[in-house]
């Protein structure tokens, strides 16, 4: 299966008379998941957000499979996003929302008859725990057949049997998709990923082995031992 490029370079972006992300450069590959780290306020979401194009910055250079492209988001089945907020409207039922969301009436019905989603059919939204709305959300936007799908904190506020749940979905896909997942679960993300990134005073470390998570003082002394 021939593989697909996301690459990511240049990216600038200040905010407050601060420069929160200088020269970020990253890469992802069908096949792969990319874990971003980072402390609170490291800018993690707005770099996940210029990436799909949502948000404006001084400078970026995205390509996808050596084209370049400034907003991922309109090109149908490139990128998909799945927010730190979530996206399911709050008062509308699950099966109303997979029938607006999908188009494709065969998908729709697989999504209708899938078993983590039957059950919760006729509740709404707002109804349903945080893990339940999460593994659904993931399950949509893995409907769109994006070849790259940005997720933001998919395992905040989950049990470890969810997390397990939603690595699964993580894993089950990587062959086709790229992944860029951001998430203070380190553990969970280390789980998954192949390639790491450390989001540190701006800059975007390449973590070549977990202990260099200790000494650029992201986790404490002793977290690995
Ligand atoms: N449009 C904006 N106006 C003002 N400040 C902004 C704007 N966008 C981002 N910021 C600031 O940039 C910083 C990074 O925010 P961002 O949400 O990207 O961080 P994060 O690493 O995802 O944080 P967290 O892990 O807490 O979600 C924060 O201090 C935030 O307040």
């Amino acid at each position: 299966m021939p593989k697909h490029t996301l690459e990511v370079d240049s990216i600038m972006y200040s905010t407050g008379g601060r420069l929160l992300l200088s020269d970020v450069y990253l890469k992802c590959q069908t096949g792969e998941v990319v874990g971003l780290l980072g402390r609170n306020g490291s800018g993690k979401t707005t770099l996940l957000k210029i990436i799909f194009g949502t948000k404006t910055t001084d400078n970026k250079f995205i390509q996808i499979d050596g084209n370049v492209c400034n907003t991922p988001y309109t090109h149908k089945g490139l990128i998909g996003y799945l927010p730190q907020e979530g996206f399911l409207p709050h008062a509308l039922s699950i099966s109303t929302i997979i029938r607006i969301f999908l188009d494709d009436k065969q998908k729709q019905q697989e999504l209708l008859a899938h078993e983590s989603v039957q059950q919760h059919l006729n509740k709404k939204t707002a109804e349903l725990s945080t893990g339940e709305r999460r593994y659904i959300e993931l399950l949509l936007l893995l409907q769109l057949d994006a070849e790259f799908l940005l997720l933001d904190e998919p395992f905040s506020g989950i049990a470890s049997l969810q997390v397990e749940r939603i690595q699964e979905l993580i894993e089950a896909n990587r062959l086709t998709k790229g992944f860029l997942v951001t998430d203070h679960d380190y553990k969970a993300v280390l789980e998954i990923s192949n390639q790491l990134l450390l989001l540190v005073d701006g800059a975007c470390r390449h973590i070549k082995h977990r202990d260099e998570l200790m000494q650029w003082g992201y986790v404490p002394a002793g977290s690995f031992s």
